[in-house]
């Protein structure tokens, strides 16, 4: 199913011969398992958003395959949806059209549409917003619009690029908790882009921690903590500190 498995991936922009060729990423390989939530971590510019790119099939790797449940993936598709920060809703259409957009691509019947268009409203809590507007919601509530229309097309994968951090800190908070009540109710295989070590330990079962670049894959730490998280539990601290040195330490030995 959503079992996600990137073999050796390197990104090389540019032709990889001449001197202005920008090594992005080099020989990651990671495992993540059906369901899982993993988040991935790392500076500025180490190749964070190429490796959610590839996987979601806007970008091919220069070496190695990035496949979802065994089927190598070469192009976007409804197996793998992206979630941007800025949300990428349609303006001109309403939260019941924005959700229901991928299932008029997918030529779903009408019927099968608006059922599944009330289920992931329900699921976001966005009922009684069906015919507002984009420019007409909070930025927490089209967040909700993207989660419900990206679940919709009943992808394998769930990529998001720093969802949240468009949001104010309260907002951020309470849609990261949104996120994980959504994602325990329908499981998907997510992988999360961010550059906040609190969010990734809040979120994920994997923090995959990438090097600076050209990104590597560093470490990658289990959080293996009850959900909800307590930031004040020994554990979860222990957990920040380990990231924390795990980022700076990279910080450092490039300064
Ligand atoms: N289309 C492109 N052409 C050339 N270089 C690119 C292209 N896209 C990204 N890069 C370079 O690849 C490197 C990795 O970029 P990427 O956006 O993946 O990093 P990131 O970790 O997501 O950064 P940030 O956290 O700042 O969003 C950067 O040096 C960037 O300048």
């Amino acid at each position: 199913m959503g079992r996600l498995s990137i073999e050796n991936v390197s990104k090389i922009y540019g032709d990889p011969a001449s001197e202005g060729a920008v090594v992005a990423l080099r020989d990651v390989s990671l495992d993540i398992p059906d369901h899982a939530f993993c988040a991935i971590l790392g500076h500025s510019g180490c190749g964070k958003t190429t490796l959610l790119n590839m996987v979601a099939g806007f970008e091919r790797p220069t070496f190695g395959e990035v496949s979802i449940g065994g089927e190598p993936v070469s192009r976007p598709g409804w197996r793998n949806t992206m979630i941007f920060q800025e949300y990428a809703l349609f303006p001109w259409m309403n939260v019941a059209e924005n959700i229901e957009f991928g299932l008029e691509m997918k030529k779903l019947p009408q019927q099968e549409r608006e059922e599944a268009r009330r289920t992931y409203v329900d699921l976001v809590g966005l009922q009684g917003f069906e015919t507002k507007y984009p420019r007409q919601l909070s930025g927490g509530m089209r967040q909700r619009v993207a989660i419900a229309r990206a679940l919709a097309v009943c992808p394998e994968v769930l990529l998001m690029d720093e969802p949240f951090a468009a949001l104010d800190a309260q907002t951020r908070g309470a849609m990261q908790d949104e996120l994980v009540r959504i994602w325990r109710r329908e499981p998907k295989t997510v992988m999360l882009v961010t550059h906040s070590i609190d969010e990734a330990i809040k979120l994920a079962d994997k923090v995959v921690v990438l090097s600076r670049r050209p990104g590597r894959v560093k470490d990658v730490v289990e959080i293996g903590l009850e959900r909800p998280r307590d930031e004040d539990h020994a554990d979860y601290i222990a957990l920040r500190r380990r990231l924390r040195e795990l980022i700076y330490d990279d910080f450092d030995e490039r300064s």
